[in-house]
């Protein structure tokens, strides 16, 4: 029969792999770390990326492409840059049986693919701002042990690269941004998140400050970084040499941005992490786990669970025949409620097969997770209406025909407000205030999310990860929530004891 074989409460690493590949979203490849994104998929990138694409329009950045390949000069420019990333650099070495004179780098991210050309386009101030995006696929071979726990190798992603006069300019695209990367995960998605700052050890090291969306996966109490919005300073200015002459004949560098969303996924979800790399989270910028995160948070134990906004099918019509019923009557009401709402705008199909029962068919686009499902049978001829099943909560409910298409329209728009009212009032659940070591402790070992008091001190922050080594991985500062609730005078740092600064969420993380 069909469903889940793994219980999302049971085993989460085994019941997310089997969801993703039941639900048909993805197929693991005989590449390791990396998959197929089948149609399931790439419904929902599609969808994000014509919400996205339409936004950063409105802001009149364009969208470009540079190449794939980068020379070992471009990609080694500056040596700290990359030092800590060139194991994760994939190299194409040869064509056929001859070795290239020179090997060739697969981007991992593109600064240096791009900035030597904003180097050379930008002259005065009137080149700025200059503002490209672009639409892609990035290679990272990361290697991480034991090899249960596997990042994909390659991924897609959009890269948003913005180059300014001011800082001001540069600071105030970076919140725009950060609130798209918001919007997606809470109007598309479902996803509560938190838009914070991420702190000095956990930024992109390249840049002056990260800020970011966090989400939280309660089952495993461990936090994911949606998506990141980087303002660089004029860090990679200096790098390039990024210079213009502004009005009064001065010769200044940019202000720039990167900002990224990607469809990087985990696979063999390890309830302990175990990496040997001390500082592996330094390096992790921009990867987001988008699709991930949507599958374990609104994801149960017959499968996917897709938001309506973002599901390839919104809603499936499953004909009821019996024994002595008209069945082609039935099958024709299928196809007719399907065009009625297909007109409407609905993302909306039948399921005719007649080699599977009604009863394979319900756990069928259940267990692929369509949020609706329409049951037409005799009595539902007989009474003119028809039978809707909701797939969040599983209430079913008996409508006329006479207005279906408006009674559906409002029950997809429940179904999506309910999956992100449960999935935030999950998450609320799991946040704990933790005021000293012992506290802390306590939540993480609870799986919670921690906000805590916090000095803002980096080697605090080294040492709260030091002090919760362990099986299940290291704590770490998740972000500095810009809502940031009041700090009275006197509060100490829950990990060092000094004068707190800031309230910080922490947790454990993939
Ligand atoms: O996170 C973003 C947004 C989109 C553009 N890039 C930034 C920072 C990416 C940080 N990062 C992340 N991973 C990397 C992996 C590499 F192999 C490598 F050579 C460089 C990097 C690297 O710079
Ligand atoms: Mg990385």
């Amino acid at each position: 029969g069909l469903g889940l074989t793994h219980k999302k409460n049971e085993n989460f690493g085994e019941w997310y792999t089997e969801a993703v590949v039941s639900g048909e979203m993805i197929e693991y490849y005989d590449i390791s770390g990396c998959y197929i994104l089948r149609p399931w998929t790439m419904t929902i990138w599609e969808i994000m990326h014509d919400f996205f694409d339409a936004e950063i329009k409105k802001m009149k950045i364009k969208n470009c492409y540079f190449p794939v390949f980068v020379s070992p000069g471009a990609l080694e420019k500056e040596k700290d840059h990359i030092e800590g990333f060139a194991p994760e650099v994939a190299w194409v070495t040869k064509s056929g049986n001859t070795e290239l004179e020179v090997p060739i780098a697969i981007r991992p991210t593109s600064e240096t693919v791009m900035y030597p050309y904003y180097q050379k386009w930008i002259r005065g101030h009137r080149d700025l701002p200059l503002k490209l995006n672009q639409w892609c696929n990035v290679v990272r071979w990361e290697f991480s042990n034991p090899t249960p726990f596997i990042r994909s190798r390659e991924f897609l992603w959009q890269e948003g690269h913005t180059a300014f006069a001011t800082k001001e300019e540069a600071d105030e695209e970076v919140l725009q941004i950060l609130e798209l990367y918001r919007r997606i995960y809470e109007e598309f998605l479902a996803i509560p998140v938190v838009k914070g700052k991420k702190s000095e050890r956990e930024k992109f090291a390249g840049g002056l400050y990260t800020t970011s969306v966090e989400a939280f996966i309660p089952n495993t109490g461990r936090g994911v970084q949606g998506a990141t919005s980087h303002c660089l300073g004029q860090n990679f200015a200096k790098m390039f040499d990024i210079r213009f002459e502004n009005e009064i004949g001065e010769r200044g560098m940019v202000w720039q941005n990167s900002w990224a969303y990607s469809t990087r996924t985990r696979h063999k979800h390890m309830l302990t992490l175990v990496t040997s790399n001390p500082n592996a989270s330094r390096l992790d910028q921009g990867d987001a786990e988008i699709i991930g995160v949507m599958v374990m948070v609104h994801g149960d134990n017959k499968g996917l669970v897709l938001p309506p906004k973002v599901a390839s099918i919104q809603v499936i019509v499953v004909p009821v025949p019996y024994k002595d019923a008209d069945t082609q009557a039935i099958f024709d009401a299928c196809s007719e409620t399907v065009r009625m709402l297909t007109e409407a705008g609905l993302r909306a199909e039948e399921d005719l097969r007649d080699n599977y029962s009604p009863g394979w068919k319900y756990s069928h686009w259940e267990m692929k997770g369509v949020p609706l499902r329409i049951e037409i049978g005799p009595k539902e001829m007989a009474n003119k209406q028809v039978r809707l099943v909701r797939r969040d909560n599983s209430s079913k409910m008996d409508i006329p025909t006479s207005n279906l298409v408006e009674q559906v329209k409002d029950v997809l728009d429940k179904i999506q407000k309910n999956l992100f009212d449960v999935a935030t009032q999950k998450r609320d659940a799991s946040v704990k205030v933790a005021e000293t070591w012992e506290e802390f402790t306590l939540a993480l070992n609870e799986k919670k999310l921690i906000l805590a008091p916090w000095c803002d001190e980096m080697e605090v922050e080294e040492d709260v990860k030091k002090r919760t080594k362990g099986e299940m991985g290291a704590a770490k500062s998740l972000c500095t929530p810009f809502d940031q609730p009041e700090l009275p005078t006197g509060q100490l740092c829950f990990a060092s004891g000094k004068p707190a600064r800031k309230w910080t969420y922490w947790g454990r993380s993939y």
